[in-house]
């Protein structure tokens, strides 16, 4: 259902060509929980938006859900990533001025869905991550692992098939972390979403169904 074939990205300054992804083959099938892990600097962040159809390939293609997506125009791919992926960051990426449910809502108000609508889907995605009793809060007024599972809603919001997680742990002490871990687990088992995670965190890879070994923009398994 992702098919990466022979995906290359160069990044060009001035005097400067970084090679951050060479020759990346890969598919990962409907339904897996994959981690993609490596020292800093290797390439994960870029192979993850270049699956997330975040940043283009420099060279190679990109399938998903059986579509080549490479040649597609901008607005194209923002629907398609709207209404097919979910993301998770880091550092959260909530909108601080928004409360709770305003941030969860936001992928459906693009979409264009009804405020109704959007309110119940909110409502059920903030259920899902056991934080219905905090929609008026502000991100603010939450903890990290709060936080955390505020985006998870937001990225759930939409039913994508495909979730993107960009170190979802990095910023949780072990406990949180474990929190946010398991939420993703039972995402993927019971609900059945692919599930692509950045992490540098051995034990959480482990609980994953495949490693992807990132070194110096290669795949080495
Ligand atoms: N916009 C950019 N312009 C120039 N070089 C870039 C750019 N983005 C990334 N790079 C380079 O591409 C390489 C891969 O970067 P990437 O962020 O994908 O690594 P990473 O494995 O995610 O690192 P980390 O674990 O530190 O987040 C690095 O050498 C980086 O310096």
């Amino acid at each position: 259902m992702i098919e990466l074939k022979n995906v290359s990205k160069s990044y060009f300054t001035d005097v400067l060509e970084t090679v951050a992804l060479n020759d990346i083959s890969l598919h990962i099938n409907a339904g897996e929980f994959v981690s993609i892990m490596g020292p800093s600097g290797c390439g994960k962040s870029t192979l993850l938006n270049m699956i997330g159809l975040l940043d283009l390939p420099s060279k190679g293609s990109i399938k998903i859900h059986g579509v080549h997506l490479q040649d597609h125009k901008e607005n194209e791919l923002a629907r398609f990533r709207n209404e097919h992926l979910g993301f998770i960051f880091q550092s959260f990426h909530l909108i601080s001025d928004l409360s709770v449910i305003d941030n969860v809502e936001l992928p459906l108000l693009y979409r264009g869905v009804s405020t109704a609508e959007r309110k119940r889907l909110s409502e059920e995605a903030l259920a899902q991550v056991g934080l219905s009793n905090r929609k008026d809060h502000f991100p603010n007024q939450l903890s990290g692992g709060q936080r955390q599972r505020v985006a998870i809603a937001r990225a759930i919001v939409g039913k994508p098939t495909i979730v993107m997680a960009d170190e979802p742990t990095g910023n949780l002490d072990s406990v949180l972390g474990n929190e946010v871990m398991q939420l993703l687990l039972d995402l993927n088992e019971k609900q059945k979403v692919t599930i692509v995670m950045v992490t540098h965190d051995e034990s959480m890879a482990k609980k994953t169904h495949r490693i992807l070994r990132l070194y110096d923009g290669n795949l080495v398994n």
